[in-house]
């Protein structure tokens, strides 16, 4: 089985939560992947330098000033120290983006009612070059951005949706876990309480939760993705909190399992 790990922004940016995840991580047995987000640190970034955060549906419009921003921030900052955290955990580290070998190619977004600049819609994946990867030993950490040849321009990605894209690809290769890790403790009834975690989640109870407001923001696409990745092809998707992810690759229990 091979691990497919995203881990959100919330996270990378609490040194506590995060030294503890790099740890687990590092742990884990078996092949493995880490998919990286780091909107928040984006957003901090770009305010020191002056480039206003637009977010519409979840996703950040993306002008050149903000493409600037999210290549440093994305594929230098917050890649490379993760790499080198990894690294001082006994991980094999190795940190890319979608451009790096030609791994994840994109599609400017168009044709929506709102211009999201450089955004990119996956094109393809990989999936050979990445297998290698990990054959010779190396554990991917790939940050959310990926390419268009064709602009010749890097373009940012969701982290979620990257994450699924990589897990559905190496389907055909793997079977594969897919586990988003965030600091909540999985879906909640409440999502201001970590008591009430949602241990199954169905398609139909996905669409009552929505209809209701339970699940809402950035917990809606996220939902999407895992339940994408499933129906094309991924065996298992957990949502959980980043301390319980050796449970969640161990045994499958942790946080919310989402179904079919
Ligand atoms: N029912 C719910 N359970 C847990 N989180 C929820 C729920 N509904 C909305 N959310 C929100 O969704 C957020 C997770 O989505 P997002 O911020 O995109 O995650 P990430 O940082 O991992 O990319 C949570 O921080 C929470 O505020
Ligand atoms: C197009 C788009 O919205 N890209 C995201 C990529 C980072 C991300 O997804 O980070 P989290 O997982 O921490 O939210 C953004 O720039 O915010």
């Amino acid at each position: 089985m091979l691990s497919v790990i995203k881990i959100g922004g919330n996270v990378v940016d609490n040194p506590g939560l995060r030294q503890q995840f790099l740890q687990d991580f590092a742990a884990l047995e078996g092949p493995k992947i880490l998919v990286h987000g780091g909107g928040k640190i984006a957003t901090q970034v770009a305010v020191k330098l002056g480039v206003e955060t637009v977010m519409v549906e979840g996703r950040r419009v993306t002008d050149a000033a903000m493409l600037d921003v999210v290549t440093m921030v994305y594929g230098g900052l917050v890649n490379k120290q993760l790499v080198a955290w990894l690294q001082a955990n006994g991980c094999n580290a190795f940190g890319l983006t979608g451009a790096d070998g030609a791994v994840i190619r994109s599609k400017k977004r168009t044709g929506w009612s709102v211009d999201y600049g450089f955004v990119g819609d996956i094109e393809a994946v990989d999936a050979g070059q990445i297998a290698r990867l990990l054959e010779a030993g190396f554990v991917p950490v790939f940050a959310p951005l990926t390419f268009d040849a064709t602009l010749a321009s890097m373009l940012n990605t969701n982290a979620d949706t990257q994450a699924q894209a990589i897990a559905v690809a190496l389907s055909q290769l793997f079977d594969i876990n897919l586990v988003y890790c965030f600091e909540k403790k999985g879906v909640l009834v409440d999502p201001d309480d970590d008591s009430t975690v949602i241990p199954e989640l169905t398609p139909s109870l996905f669409a009552e939760h929505k209809v209701s407001g339970v699940i809402s923001a950035g917990m809606i696409p996220k939902l999407d993705n895992a339940f994408k990745a499933l129906s094309d092809g991924v065996r298992q998707v957990t949502i959980c909190h980043a301390e319980d992810i050796r449970g969640a690759v161990a045994t499958g229990t942790a946080g919310t399992r989402i179904r079919l």
